[in-house]
């Protein structure tokens, strides 16, 4: 009997830097960024309705049912897909929304990939991958689940394999607009494209950094405070900032000094999302 219900993580990733390298016509701009995850996340759970009805079961403050990344993912697949099937949804959500570390593009993936082994599509991950960049430019890489350094908007895709440290990730107060920084005049736009691989080191700035700390006082607080134990670095277009530790115990230590004012948590990099790794154990 095939599984009918479904309990999956969706992680976080962070950018480990990101330039930008031009505006396309579109409006979109072409980047380069190294995408990394994290071992923390929400957790999404489905369970197979025979009436094709799709219903998330739990509210987002602020997302109308039918605007939530998670509904648009099933819709877009059932009608691709042709399945007569529907699901309940629910998610226990702790990534915050608007912090960069990618939270909808991932809920987006995961139901992707939940949808795909419970109707038993059969879908390979390119089919799956090329659906979710039209629900988002970072849903592609959650889809395919491996560290990589992402060109065009994001979706061109080279797997890659960086250390994975420890990180305390800042949680600033307030939710970034990716559509607003993206369209900020200011913003840098021609940083020249890296052509060598690996990326050589000495690479790591995040371009959209100078108008998001300029735009956000509170972002800027948390690059400063963090800035004193380790290089503190914006994920996205923030306002999540991070640093990383190589252990559990220094990035617990530094946590424990900066939450008492911030929000913030600790988790380890992963260059295979917890998603895969999840998916892989039932096969
Ligand atoms: C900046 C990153 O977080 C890096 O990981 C992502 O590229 C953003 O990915 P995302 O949140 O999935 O972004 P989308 O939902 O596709 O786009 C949100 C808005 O950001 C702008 N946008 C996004 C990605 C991109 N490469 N160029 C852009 O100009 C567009 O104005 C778009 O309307
Ligand atoms: N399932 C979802 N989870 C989070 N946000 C969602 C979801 N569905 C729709 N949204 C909308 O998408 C917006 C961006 O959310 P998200 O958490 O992906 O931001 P982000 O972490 O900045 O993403 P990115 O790094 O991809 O730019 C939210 O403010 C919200 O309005």
């Amino acid at each position: 009997m095939p599984a009918t219900r479904l309990t999956l993580p969706s992680p976080a990733k962070l950018n480990l830097m990101l330039h930008i390298l031009g505006r396309r016509e579109d409006g979109y701009h072409e980047l380069q960024t190294l995408f990394q995850f994290l071992d923390y996340g929400d957790e999404i759970t489905f369970a197979v309705r025979d009436d094709g009805v799709i219903r998330l079961h739990t509210e987002f403050e602020g997302v109308p049912h039918d605007s939530n990344l998670i509904v648009k993912a099933a819709k877009k697949l059932q009608e691709q897909s042709g399945c007569s099937l529907g699901i309940d949804i629910w998610i226990d959500k702790i990534l915050p929304m608007g912090g960069g570390i990618g939270g909808g593009s991932s809920n987006a993936a995961t139901t992707l990939l939940g949808l795909n082994h419970l109707w038993q599509l059969g879908w390979d991950e390119d089919r799956l991958a090329a659906l979710g960049l039209t629900l988002g430019a970072d849903v592609p890489v959650f889809v395919r689940g491996h560290a990589a350094f992402a060109e065009g908007v994001g979706e061109k895709l080279t797997p890659v394999d960086p250390e994975e440290p420890w990180y305390l990730v800042l949680v600033p107060q307030v939710s970034v607009s990716t559509a607003e920084i993206f369209s900020d005049p200011l913003l840098t736009r021609n940083s020249p494209p890296i052509k060598v691989r690996p990326v050589p080191k000495g690479n790591s700035r995040n371009d959209c950094l100078p108008v998001v700390s300029r735009r956000y006082p509170e972002v800027r607080n948390a690059l400063n405070l963090l800035g004193n134990f380790t290089e503190a670095k914006l994920t996205g277009t923030g306002s999540c900032v991070f640093g990383g530790f190589p252990s559990k115990a220094e990035a617990d230590k530094v946590s424990a000094l900066l939450t008492e004012t911030l929000t913030g948590f600790v988790a380890k990099g992963s260059n295979i999302s917890m998603l895969h790794r999840k998916l892989q154990s039932l096969l």
